[in-house]
């Protein structure tokens, strides 16, 4: 498709909620000849759980585009989804892992199958409403933290890889979220007040073990103490992440004090719970092993060296010593023990507020 103007054409993944729709806004104003996108990737077909509000976002996304005067389409992406995001969450499940498909959906979706169709359609790059920002560094692009610490989503990326960073814009990474808020009711977005996503968007307000009970079947087993003891019975292992306190079904018979999953033995189907206070060694760990990490850098890390990691979203960055371990992953030794580290899960490395890359843990 030939560009008769000589702005870099980009385009908007507009979800209906209000940091894209500011970040449509934010790039006309930067220059760009903007056009919009929503993705459609999944509903609630075949009588699968899933309550996804799609056909208000995409109503949403209308708006938002009619008033700033851009295009808007929709993008049917379910066959994708189901390969690349659904397949890989009730793969990890079943294997009792605990899969990131927040992450994924960013590396396979968002910058994966729509950035290509962007490509194919003569679009220069794809912009998202992520609150995290992009700069020019004396090698290329790289990816930092948005401004906005309680908002930050670098996290999110850290799994992108650097050829996807190229064609990848954030126009509101330098936003805090209650600026943002103001600016969208100043310029008169018709979802200027709308709420805030929650979750995995597909499966909306769905509990996730709603959810895989379609996929994956009961598994039956036992819930013992640290001492072996047996409490109570689970209905599977995939049901339960390592740390968690809600929904394990044993009462603890204590005030104050609650269970926790502390480990998931896969070879006796035992799911294995203490006290918080009894701080189960299982459940605290020194550090982790990244297998493939997925690199921000023009080169790999293949020194050891000090670097910051975030080991979930909402965690801090936290100080750690990295070795590479010679087959495109690494040992991240925490300076203090991380707690309810579930197998499957994405560890963050960064460099202050830069993000190096990410890989999952072991
Ligand atoms: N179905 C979708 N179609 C197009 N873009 C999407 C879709 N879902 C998410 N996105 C893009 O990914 C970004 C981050 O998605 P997330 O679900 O975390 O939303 P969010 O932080 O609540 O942002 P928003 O307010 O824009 O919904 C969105 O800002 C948007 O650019």
């Amino acid at each position: 498709m030939s560009n008769p103007s000589s702005k870099p054409r980009l385009l908007v993944a507009l979800s209906g909620g209000v940091d894209s729709a500011v970040a449509a806004w934010k790039a006309i104003e930067d220059g760009y000849e903007v056009e919009a996108a929503y993705m459609k990737n999944w509903i609630n077909e075949e009588e699968v759980f899933g309550n996804c509000p799609w056909m208000q976002d995409i109503e949403d996304g209308r708006a938002v585009a009619d008033h700033l005067g851009i295009p808007f389409r929709v993008l049917n992406f379910m066959e994708a989804y189901r390969e690349r995001i659904v397949a890989y969450l009730v793969d990890g499940y079943a294997k009792g892992l605990t899969p990131n498909p927040d992450v994924m959906c960013n590396r396979e979706m968002k910058f994966g199958v729509l950035l290509d169709w962007a490509l194919d359609n003569g679009f220069d790059a794809v912009a998202t409403g992520h609150y995290c920002r992009r700069k020019m560094g004396p090698d290329g692009p790289q990816l930092h933290e948005g401004v906005d610490e309680n908002k930050d989503q670098s996290y999110f990326l850290c799994m992108i890889r650097p050829d996807q960073l190229e064609q990848a814009r954030f126009p509101v990474g330098e936003f805090k979220k209650p600026e943002l808020r103001e600016l969208a009711k100043k310029i008169g977005l018709p979802n200027a007040e709308k709420k805030d996503s929650q979750g995995i968007c597909f499966i909306g307000e769905v509990k996730i073990n709603d959810f895989l009970e379609k996929f994956i079947p009961e598994k039956p087993g036992a819930i013992v103490n640290l001492e072996g003891k047996v409490l109570g019975e689970h209905k599977g292992l995939h049901r339960y992440t390592i740390g968690q306190r809600r929904g394990i079904g044993i009462p603890s018979n204590t005030d104050n004090e609650f269970f926790v999953v502390a480990s998931k033995n896969t070879k006796t189907n035992e799911l294995v719970v203490a006290f918080e206070s009894e701080r189960p060694d299982a459940m605290w760990h020194a550090s982790v092993t990244l297998h493939q990490i997925s690199w921000l850098t023009p080169q790999p890390l293949t020194e050891k060296c000090r670097i910051e990691a975030k080991v979930r979203y909402r965690d801090p960055r936290v100080h750690a010593t990295f070795e590479p371990n010679g087959t495109g992953g690494g040992i991240v030794t925490f300076d203090e023990p991380q707690r309810a580290l579930a197998a499957g899960q994405v560890c963050a490395l960064y460099d202050g507020e830069r993000v190096l890359g990410g890989g999952v843990y072991l």
